[in-house]
């Protein structure tokens, strides 16, 4: 990754019963890394927000927040957050009219091959249900071309009110990261990665192709039990 990087983490992954997820991302807050990375050169977004106040449980914010973000050298203006006064499109249009700034500025690259910002790296986790950021299977939301940012009120997974980066902005990230752990997730992993014919659901993670980007995977053996290369 570059040093100037724009960086995207979506800590919706790191709940607090889940701590091997926890710990791989904290280790970022120990040797060598707290040392190697230029931490002051990070900018941080969230693919995916939930709509609830910043110091509410379910603030994917605050668990960033607690857990890494207040360890690390990070300049404090560099942490993009929604804002929780608004209303989820309130707060959808207001997330994105703040990258359009940053992308006027340069502070965010723009991309060469569509309308959208080229965030250094997305990180994204795969649910059970094969969705990622708050891009729901079977949901108008996936077939959004033209906001950079949207927001849904009918999440399955509680709460209901989000916002999220659309496919088109997560497309055109020079790196994607996509992590899921655990056995609920196979299924959705052969879902998402196996040739599994045109006759399978299309989950929303299989959308995920970066145009020019790179596209990694990562699973753990239970996550990757049902790929064919796995037998
Ligand atoms: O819940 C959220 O806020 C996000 O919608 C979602 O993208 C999340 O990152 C995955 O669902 C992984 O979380 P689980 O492993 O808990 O399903």
């Amino acid at each position: 990754m570059k040093s100037s990087s724009n960086s995207i983490v979506d800590y919706n992954n790191a709940k607090e019963d889940d701590s091997p997820r926890l710990s791989a991302i904290q280790n970022l807050c120990g040797a060598p890394y707290n040392k190697t990375v230029d931490w002051s050169k990070w900018y941080i977004f969230w693919a995916d927000e939930r709509v609830v106040a910043k110091n509410h449980v379910d603030s994917n914010y605050k668990l960033a927040k607690d857990h890494l973000l207040s360890k690390l050298p990070i300049v404090p203006s560099h942490v993009h957050s929604i804002n929780d006064s608004l209303t989820a499109e309130e707060a959808a249009n207001d997330y994105e009219f703040v990258i359009r700034q940053l992308v006027r500025t340069r502070v965010v690259n723009v991309s060469d091959v569509s309308d959208c910002p080229k965030f250094d790296l997305i990180l994204l986790e795969m649910s059970t249900d094969g969705h990622v950021a708050s891009l729901i299977h079977d949901h108008p939301v996936l077939e959004e071309k033209n906001e950079w940012v949207t927001f849904i009120t009918t999440s399955p997974k509680p709460p209901p009110e989000r916002i999220t980066f659309t496919l088109p902005v997560i497309n055109s990230a020079a790196n994607v990261a996509v992590v899921a752990t655990g056995g609920g997730k196979a299924e959705a992993a052969r879902l998402a990665i196996d040739d599994v014919g045109p006759e399978c659901p299309v989950l929303p993670a299989r959308m995920i192709e970066p145009i020019v980007g790179k596209l990694v995977w990562f699973l753990d053996n239970q996550a990757a039990s049902m790929l064919k290369c796995s037998s």
